[in-house]
């Protein structure tokens, strides 16, 4: 696919996944390329009889948000959101995701599990029969480090150490991220069970239970899956 195809095509889902948003919503804002272009046409919607409150979930996305005027909430500030919009990596019909990419998936779970309504936005690449071609982001304390990966190879994983720019990539929390190839995943709710109980691993990208919505580009539709 062009890679102009692809830019409009998020641009299609950001749009659609922007209509969801009203007036005084407290709204997540997700991290990557298909929710920054969410949230520039959120901006583009704000005036005196529209206005919402960000929580960002990354401190790039924080950055776009300030440079776009949108008002802010820090995730700490809010005990609930109303809507927040991201994207994923991966996900499946039954709305299991594997988000993390872009490194920000422990702020993002946060928003997340805070939202009454999580859309996601997507397009054809993202949809799998079973996740796990896209290798699971685990976010790591450094002083976990060695017992994570020691625990993780357990669970038959194969941790990698994300290197961005030739240098470790650390995390807005100043951790670490270990991609983790666990092959396809027959059972991701066990795996999620699982990882939750490994001391020193901060949050993984496999999402469970939390999307609402799923908005996938498909040439000229937009097809959803949402959360029965
Ligand atoms: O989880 C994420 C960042 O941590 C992103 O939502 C995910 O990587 C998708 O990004 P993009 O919209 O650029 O494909």
């Amino acid at each position: 696919m062009a890679t102009d195809d692809k830019y409009q095509d998020k641009l299609v889902v950001a749009k659609a996944a922007v209509a969801y948003v009203k007036h005084n919503d407290i709204v997540g804002l997700g991290t990557g390329s298909t929710a920054t272009l969410a949230i520039k046409e959120l901006a583009k919607l704000i005036n005196n009889d529209f206005k919402i409150t960000g929580v960002p979930s990354s401190e790039a996305t924080k950055e776009l948000a300030i440079s776009l005027g949108i008002p802010l909430l820090e995730l700490g500030e809010v005990s609930s959101i109303d809507i927040s919009i991201d994207g994923a990596d991966e996900f499946t019909k039954d709305l299991n995701l594997i988000k993390g990419g872009g490194g920000a998936l422990f702020r993002e779970k946060i928003v997340a599990s805070l939202s009454k309504k999580q859309v996601i936005i997507t397009d054809r690449s993202k949809l799998v029969d079973k996740l796990g071609a896209f290798k699971v982001p685990i976010e790591v304390n450094a002083n976990a480090e060695a017992y994570v990966v020691r625990e993780l190879k357990k669970l038959k994983g194969k941790p990698v150490k994300r290197i961005k720019e030739g240098k470790t990539f650390i995390t807005d929390n100043d951790n670490f991220i270990l991609d983790t190839d666990f092959g396809l995943i027959d059972d991701p709710r066990m795996l999620d069970v699982k990882l939750n109980q490994i001391v020193g691993v901060i949050a993984h990208g496999i999402f469970i239970n939390l999307a609402s919505t799923v908005l996938m580009a498909n040439g000229d539709f937009i097809d959803s899956y949402h959360n029965t």
